[in-house]
This record gives C-alpha cells, structure tokens and sequence, in this order.
C-alpha cells in the first residue's frame, strides 16, 4: 500500500504493482505543510479522493477517516464516510482506533462501508500521547495493541495497519488475525507494508524517520532540473529554435512599424 493525494500519483501507482492506494491524512503534513494530520477537514480529503479516483486504475482506493470526523456520533461518521464512497469513488475507509471504536467499526460494516483498521501509533492521537511514540513497548502496551487489533477484526474490518510498533508484537498480531497486517514502522512479521510515497521516492530533504527506506532520490532529481531550468533560462540556451514555433514570412519592418 502506498499513499496517493493526487491524479498523477495514481497513475503512477498503477502501473507499479500496488494492491492499494491510500488518501492518507498525511496530506496534512505533505502537501499543507502542517506539522501534524489534526487540521485535515473531511472536505479536504474528499477533494483528494476526487482526484486520486480519476487517475486510479486498478488497485483498491482507501481514504482516512481525518480528525474528529468519526468520532463525534454514529451518524456522523457513516455520513463523512459515505462521502468519501459517494462522492469520492473510494471503495473503503480507514480509522485510527481499537477497541473504543469497535461497535463504530461494526456499524460501518453492516452499512455496507469497507473499513480499514489502523492501531499502535496513531498520529490522530498525538496530544494524547504525548507525541510519535512507539506503542505496545511493555507487556501491558503490547496487550492493549494486540487487544485493539483483535477487536478491529472482530468488528468486521478488511484488513489493519499496524503502525510504531516493536516487530514481536507485530508478529503476534499477524498470526492471530486472519486479516492481512500491513505495517509500517512495524517490522517484517506482517502480511503487508505501507509507506508514504513522498518518503518513498525520496522527495523529502529532511531527516527521515526511521521506518521510511528511499527507495529513490526524486528531491535531488527535481531540484536538479528546476536548477538547470533557471541556468538556461539566463544563459539564453532555452528556449532553442526547435522548441519554439516556426517564424513568419511578413518583413520584419512590417510587424514593427518603423518610427516616423
Ligand atoms: N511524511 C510522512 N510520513 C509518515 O509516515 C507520516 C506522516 N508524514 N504524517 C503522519 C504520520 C506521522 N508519522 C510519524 C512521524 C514521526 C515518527 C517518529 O518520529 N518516530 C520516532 C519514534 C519515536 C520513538 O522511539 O518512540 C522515530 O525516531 O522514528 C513516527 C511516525 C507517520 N505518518
Ligand atoms: C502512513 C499511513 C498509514 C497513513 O495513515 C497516512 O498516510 O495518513
Ligand atoms: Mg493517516
């Protein structure tokens, strides 16, 4: 699974042997340049559905559930994520949460609504937390985020990410659910893993965390180009004849008048 915010991004995942693309909250971070997914509206990321839909073809199209879009009533909840189906064309939705929101979970499932699980840390959480920190890391933490996982299953979820746990932990989860683990942040032991295209490709110049591999370096490469474009921009090598138009027959005199 790899996120996707825009048209172009999902046609990229396309062709790229992705089972699912995610309109992750993250957007919040990358593309608005918040420092958390808390100010993300339910109508931002039914804007990004929308475009993520029109480029998508083939894998499965999941949205997250933002802030306070699912957790205020019953109604509320499978109204917003009614829309991301709806309006959006997402085929499932994704919450963070466990076993509070599992009577949610059921609900949405009995209306005929996907639903993606998302437990250990959760960025939705943070000032609850304390911040991004790895959960499930004593007996008793890693039996609440086993508890939460089960609870998600038996709700009726699709499948769950497991995020910012240790690897044993994950384990023991995969082997006791019998829908797919995708992790992130969470070791190998899991069924899948998930990772933020932009950390993916390597667009970001910041320090990375430490769960995210660049598997390229697009950042560079962009840079680079935009570089070079500035460089023949003042050196007059860009635009050549050939990537301008052809030039007319009339005299030059004819289309500036010469002064009186
Ligand atoms: N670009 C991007 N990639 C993501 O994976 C991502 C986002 N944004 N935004 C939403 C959440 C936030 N995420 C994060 C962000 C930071 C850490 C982090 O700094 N983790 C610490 C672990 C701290 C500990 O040891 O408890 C680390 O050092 O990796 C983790 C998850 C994952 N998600
Ligand atoms: C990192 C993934 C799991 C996510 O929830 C997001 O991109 O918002
Ligand atoms: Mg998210």
């Amino acid at each position: 699974m790899v996120t996707a915010y825009d048209a172009m991004e999902a046609r990229l995942l396309s062709g790229a042997e992705i089972d699912i693309a995610l309109v992750g909250d993250s957007l919040g971070n990358i593309v608005q340049g918040h420092d958390s997914t808390l100010p993300v509206t339910v109508e931002e990321m039914l804007y990004h559905t929308r475009c993520v839909r029109r480029g998508l073809d083939g894998p499965f199209l999941v949205t997250d559930m933002p802030f306070l879009s699912y957790n205020t009533s019953q109604k509320e909840a499978i109204t917003n994520a009614g829309k991301m189906i709806k309006e959006g064309g997402a085929n499932g939705v994704k919450l963070e949460g466990g076993a509070e929101i599992s009577s949610l979970v059921r609900a949405m499932t009995r209306a005929m609504i996907p639903v993606m699980g998302h437990v250990g840390l959760k960025p939705q959480s943070i000032n609850m937390t304390g911040g991004y920190k790895v959960q499930g890391k004593d007996l008793q933490g890693a039996r609440q985020v086993i508890a939460d996982a089960v609870a998600i299953e038996q709700a009726g979820a699709f499948a769950i990410v497991l995020e910012g746990i240790p690897p044993d932990v994950a384990r023991a989860i995969t082997s006791r659910l019998s829908i797919p683990t995708i992790g992130i942040g969470a070791g190998i032991h899991v069924d899948g893993q998930v990772l933020v295209f932009h950390d993916l490709v390597g667009w970001s110049d910041r320090p990375l965390p430490r769960f995210v591999r660049p598997f390229g370096s697009v950042g560079l490469e962009a840079r680079k180009a935009v570089l070079a474009f500035s460089e023949s921009v003042r050196n007059h090598s860009f635009p050549s004849p050939e990537e301008s138009y052809p030039e007319t027959a009339i005299p030059p005199g004819e289309i500036l008048p010469r002064k009186e």
